[in-house]
């Protein structure tokens, strides 16, 4: 919790004030028996209603102030909690944007919604408990027993020979079942994993006919997390009757040698019901402590899951002298080599040279994992190259301010993403000052403003989570218009074009050559004709430049190229534009 101090800051004056409420509700509770043995043994037993009616009304006085003090301590403590919550998402949340791919895939998307959901839920309940509950139960134990020993010594002694047998049950079981709510988690991600690729594949699912497969996935996961959950809880269990088997002990004890006692005269009849009142507050309120406990284990096992995110090293950074503009569009590579895994000496890219002039038009084609993708990336820095340096406008990318970097520098990827809201709204993630001439701009070198026209609200036509209400070609043609208007010096278009027809393809080429005069743009295609026009064809195989030239060349002296085109050509004999 120590760590996770600095974002409850903000709500010092909740969490503080919390406890303080508490401690009032709970001294006043605690004199309540001795004033009602009071009133029992010197009103009631001595027919003093002078003193019934004083020691009355000091009662209902005590109950409203203890109430007011619970009260209080409720509200407050709410909003602590629920503080601290919102700003661990918030940190989650910001840490998160800061990620590179690879920190993304090495925690999973789906880990990441947990943690940002139910971890941080986990960490709200323990803080709320924390200080109140956590506040109230050792206090109220330890002032019931001081109250307790001082209305008789001997009898207290019982409570004594319990404490110890309680305290040892519980540390073994904290000490078993801790382990096991770390799995619990672990499971929490896994079921999180698999609704959110079926409810997102649902799709595919039903078009392969999987549904029973994913049910049969579904199923397992969730007795897995069952399993897991009723071990742990199993265990948890044995607090509620070691706290009982004590404390019922411990009463009839007091019951057995207390009437003794009243009966000797040793103890008064007030002062043995005070005796049980006081055993009835440590009873509910080592229960309590019990619950406290197993919430605390829970909270242990998210606070280390969402620590692991906050305490991410920010792994791409903008450098403190950075520079904030790109001066063109030129890219070069100087023997880049490149791999995901920092880690492994695998290599993705291997000592790559490429120089390519601001203004010109590169395709790159080869087959599909030859590290087309992993090129293109480079240049926006997603990734950090492993050896070797890529230079945008004469600059290395890492000396960049990574923002003014990215600005310049769109990219249209293969998997594309929109998102719910309208057309216009989507667009404007390219510019967001851009007024309705300037959308329908880049719409129309894109190919997409006849398709928007069409639509019944045109640009504020309202797309729904993940655009499935347009077709695959129209997203792409969508992506396309977004980067544009970021109006950058670098346009990469990483296989953005395979969804739709080679005469839109043709056109979006065309007009880009018409319009974007300047701009480097850099097509990655499958089909020869996507590129057949550029300035310079790169052609990639297993990570290497296995040759590069104009369609001519290429097609006079690679026999991949000849390959592929004799492929292509006999699927589309005539390649226009
Ligand atoms: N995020 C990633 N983490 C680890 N390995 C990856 C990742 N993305 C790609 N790879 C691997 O890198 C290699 C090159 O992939 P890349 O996506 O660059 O190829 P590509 O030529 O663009 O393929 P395609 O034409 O199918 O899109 C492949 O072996 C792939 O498995």
């Amino acid at each position: 919790m120590l760590t996770l101090s600095k974002h409850i800051r903000q709500y010092k004056i909740d969490a503080i004030i919390t406890p303080i409420f508490v401690i009032i509700e709970v001294i006043v509770e605690v004199f309540i028996p001795l004033v009602m043995a009071k009133l029992i043994d010197e009103g009631i037993s001595a027919g003093n209603m002078q003193m019934v009616r004083q020691l009355g009304l000091l009662l209902f006085g005590m109950a409203i102030i203890s109430a007011s003090g619970g009260l209080l301590a409720g509200r407050y403590s709410a909003s602590a909690a629920t503080g601290l919550a919102k700003n661990l998402r918030l940190a989650q949340f910001r840490k998160i944007q800061s990620f590179t791919f690879s920190q993304i895939d090495r925690f999973s998307t789906s880990s990441l919604i947990t943690r940002l959901t139910n971890d941080v839920n986990n960490v709200q309940n323990a803080f709320q408990t924390m200080i109140g509950l956590a506040v109230r139960t050792p206090i109220m134990i330890t002032l019931a027993l001081i109250a307790v020993f001082s209305i008789h010594q001997k009898l207290s002694l019982i409570f004594l020979l319990f404490m110890p047998l309680l305290l040892i049950g519980m540390t073994i079981i904290v000490y078993f079942a801790h382990p096991m709510f770390g799995k619990i988690m672990g499971w929490n991600d896994k079921l999180n994993k698999q609704v959110q690729e079926n409810i997102k594949g649902i799709r595919v699912v039903k078009s392969f006919v999987q549904e029973e497969q994913e049910i049969d996935r579904m199923a397992d996961i969730t007795a897995g997390l069952r399993k897991q959950a009723v071990q742990a809880e199993s265990l948890a269990a044995f607090f509620n009757p070691l706290v009982q088997f004590s404390l019922y002990g411990a009463t009839l004890m007091v019951a057995w040698f207390g009437a003794k006692l009243v009966i000797v005269d040793a103890l008064s009849t007030g002062q043995l019901m005070s005796f049980f009142a006081y055993l009835t507050q440590i009873l509910i309120n080592l229960m309590l402590f019990a619950f406290v406990f197993v919430q605390m284990m829970f909270s242990q096992a998210s606070i280390k899951r969402i620590k692991e995110v906050l305490n991410q090293e920010v792994e791409l950074e903008s450098p403190a002298e950075a520079i904030k503009e790109v001066p063109h569009g030129s890219i070069r590579f100087e023997n880049v080599s490149f791999g995901y895994d920092v880690d492994d000496a695998k290599e993705v890219l291997h000592d790559i040279n490429l120089d390519i002039p601001a203004g010109s038009t590169i395709g790159i084609l080869g087959e599909t994992g030859s590290g087309k993708s992993s090129l293109v990336q480079l240049i926006a820095r997603l990734y950090d190259v492993k050896s070797g340096r890529v230079l945008v406008g004469d600059h290395d990318v890492r000396d960049y301010d990574l923002d003014a970097l990215r600005n310049q520098v769109a990219m249209v990827l293969q998997k594309n993403e929109l998102f719910s809201g309208t057309i216009a709204q989507n667009l404007r993630w390219g510019d967001p000052d851009a007024d309705l001439e300037t959308l329908q701009s880049a719409s129309n070198i894109a190919q997409a403003d006849p398709f928007i026209q069409k639509m019944q609200h045109g640009y504020e036509s309202v797309l729904e989570q993940g655009a499935t209400n347009l077709s695959g070609g129209q997203r792409q043609r969508l992506c396309i218009a977004r980067a544009l208007l970021k109006k950058p010096k670098i346009l990469i278009l990483d296989d953005s074009m395979s969804a739709v027809d080679t005469k839109t393809d043709a056109q979006i080429r065309q007009s880009l050559i018409a319009q974007a005069n300047g701009m480097t743009k850099i097509i990655i295609a499958g089909r020869i004709s996507s590129v057949l026009h550029a300035d310079r064809i790169i052609y990639l195989e297993r990570g290497n430049i296995l040759d590069q030239g104009s369609h001519a060349d290429l097609l006079a002296r690679c026999a991949a190229y000849q390959e592929l085109y004799a492929s292509q050509s006999q699927k589309e004999p005539t390649l226009d534009v």
